[in-house]
């Protein structure tokens, strides 16, 4: 059994890759564990992860990616275990209100993932959506409706595709930037891709 290693674009985990030599592509098998880029977003990330996620051939997964923060506290850099990830936009509005998926008798909206791994990060919720976040707004909605600490696009997509494939799971992600109006001059991308790439290498170097 092995590890499959999950991100949404290669720029995120490009260190990983040099550490392992690994070629280029987006589904790559080493002896030790396999790595797959899925592409942005949750409908990239489960249609990809419906191709190749087997339980037959993997017993940990391990999604990595940047993410977004609502926390100023946290610093731009930092690591966090993602254990409990939300689909922020699955369900129905009605007027101020907000139906979850849940409430609508649909299915569920909120992941924790199986894991027997403890890892050494602070654990945290995130929030997955389709559209980043950046008004003062919907950033004030979801604090009030959610209270999460990160944004991500992908988070909960990996939760459910491992939950129903009943595959342990890991998503580790690394703060590049504050949730705010949109500036990428304020992101820390080289900081947060660097300090994810080094976490990353030592727990697959530790794992074999
Ligand atoms: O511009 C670049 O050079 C660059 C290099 C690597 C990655 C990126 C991305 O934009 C990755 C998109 C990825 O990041 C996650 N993410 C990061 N911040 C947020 C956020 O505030 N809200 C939601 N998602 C965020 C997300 O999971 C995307 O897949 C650019």
């Amino acid at each position: 059994m092995k590890t499959l290693v999950v991100a949404a674009t290669k720029a995120e985990v490009t260190f990983f890759y040099q550490h392992f030599n690994l070629p280029e592509g987006d589904f790559i098998e080493s002896k030790n564990f396999d790595l797959l880029i899925t592409g942005v977003g949750m409908v990239a990330t489960a249609f990809s992860l419906g191709q190749h996620l087997s339980p037959n051939k993997y017993n940990l997964v391990v999604n990595l990616g940047i993410a977004g923060c609502f926390n100023r506290k946290i610093e731009l850099g930092s690591l966090l275990n993602i254990n409990e990830d939300i689909f922020a936009e699955l369900g129905a509005e009605n007027g101020d209100e907000f139906l979850t998926i849940t409430d609508l008798g649909f299915g569920e909206n909120r992941f924790k993932p199986k894991n027997k791994r403890t890892v050494n990060l602070p654990a945290v919720t995130g929030i997955t959506v389709n559209c980043v976040t950046g008004s003062e707004k919907s950033i004030n909605n979801l604090k009030k409706r959610l209270n999460p600490t990160t944004e991500s696009m992908e988070g909960a997509a990996v939760f459910f595709a491992c939950k129903q494939q009943n595959i342990d799971c890991l998503q580790i992600r690394s703060v590049s930037n504050y949730v705010e109006p949109r500036n990428k001059e304020n992101w820390k991308l080289g900081l947060a891709i660097k300090n994810l790439n080094d976490w990353a290498i030592a727990f697959i170097s530790e794992m074999n």
